[in-house]
């Protein structure tokens, strides 16, 4: 009878380096007694003291999530190479690591999701919340319709000083966060109106309706976008914040930072 090492053997022959998701110090020396096994070490910390280790900024709980951004900050990093195999072991059940995926590191997937989450100034479970509500607005649309928004992340003073008001501010002196389920049914009903949210680093939302007033000088955006993304863009190289885009007419999210264009997303995809 065959061993499981005939039946499954394949997941690990010729693979060029293991990834450890969150693994215990066992898992990790277990693994650096092995002879030449490359191996690295992606978690929120690293608790094992790894030397080579890639940065969650957060747990994602979805598997193939926490999989496809690892790689692509081990790519980010240069830790790997594209076409790269990989071993990657990983939690789905329990605490402990309990289930491998084989798995090609492939550039072309590289979406600059890593980029955004790991160098941004704000929180990453703020722009996460923000990012998965832009997706789930493209998805949906406001009543059927396409919608567009733009979302302003962290630095929010400055953000505040190189904008105005168009209308009142529904959220003056309200304390509502990214997080809070009827904030989601808020900024829905809102994001049928003008302008931009500006959000904090720690998710709170500052204002709606904000017209962004960034100098544009020397920003690079891909031709064929509008004012939203100009100055979506723009404002990211004026300040340290982030910004979400959802296009009306292409449907696409795409992120700005720094004044520049960093990923571009189908929610469809999503
Ligand atoms: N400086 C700005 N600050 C905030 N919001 C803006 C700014 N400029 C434009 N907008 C918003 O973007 C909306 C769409 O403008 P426009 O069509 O020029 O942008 P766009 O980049 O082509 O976006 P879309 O792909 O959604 O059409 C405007 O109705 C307005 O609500
Ligand atoms: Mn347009």
């Amino acid at each position: 009878m065959a061993g499981l090492d005939d039946v499954f053997g394949q997941l690990f022959s010729n693979a060029d380096a293991v990834a450890l998701f969150s693994p215990s110090s066992s898992d990790y020396e277990r693994c650096q007694t092995a002879d030449d096994l490359d191996v690295l070490v992606v978690a929120t910390t690293n608790d094992v003291g790894a030397e080579t280790f890639v940065e969650l900024p957060l747990e994602f709980e979805d598997v193939a999530e926490r999989i496809s951004f690892g790689l692509e900050g081990a790519l980010e990093q240069d830790v790997i190479e594209d076409g790269d195999e990989l071993v990657c072991a990983t939690r789905v059940f329990g605490d402990e690591i309990d289930t491998i995926s084989r798995v090609r590191a492939n550039a072309d997937d590289r979406t600059g999701i890593y980029d955004l989450f790991a160098k941004s100034r704000a929180e990453p479970t703020v722009i996460k919340a923000v990012l998965e509500l832009a997706i789930e607005l493209g998805k949906k649309g406001q009543k059927g319709k396409p919608v567009g928004a733009l979302f302003v992340v962290g630095d929010a003073g400055k953000v505040m000083n190189k904008s105005r008001p168009l209308s009142y501010n529904p959220f003056e002196k309200s304390h509502v966060h990214v997080g809070d389920p009827i904030v989601n049914v808020m900024l829905k009903e809102f994001s049928r109106l003008d302008g931009a949210f500006v959000i904090s680093d720690a998710g709170k939302i500052v204002s709606a309706y904000r017209y962004l007033e960034p100098s544009a000088e020397g920003v690079d955006i891909p031709k064929g976008l509008g004012a939203r993304h100009m100055a979506g863009g723009a404002i990211t190289r004026d300040t340290n914040a982030i910004t979400i885009v959802l296009s009306e007419s292409d449907g696409l999210v795409r992120a700005f930072k720094a004044g520049e264009l960093i990923m571009e997303v189908d929610p469809e995809a999503y």
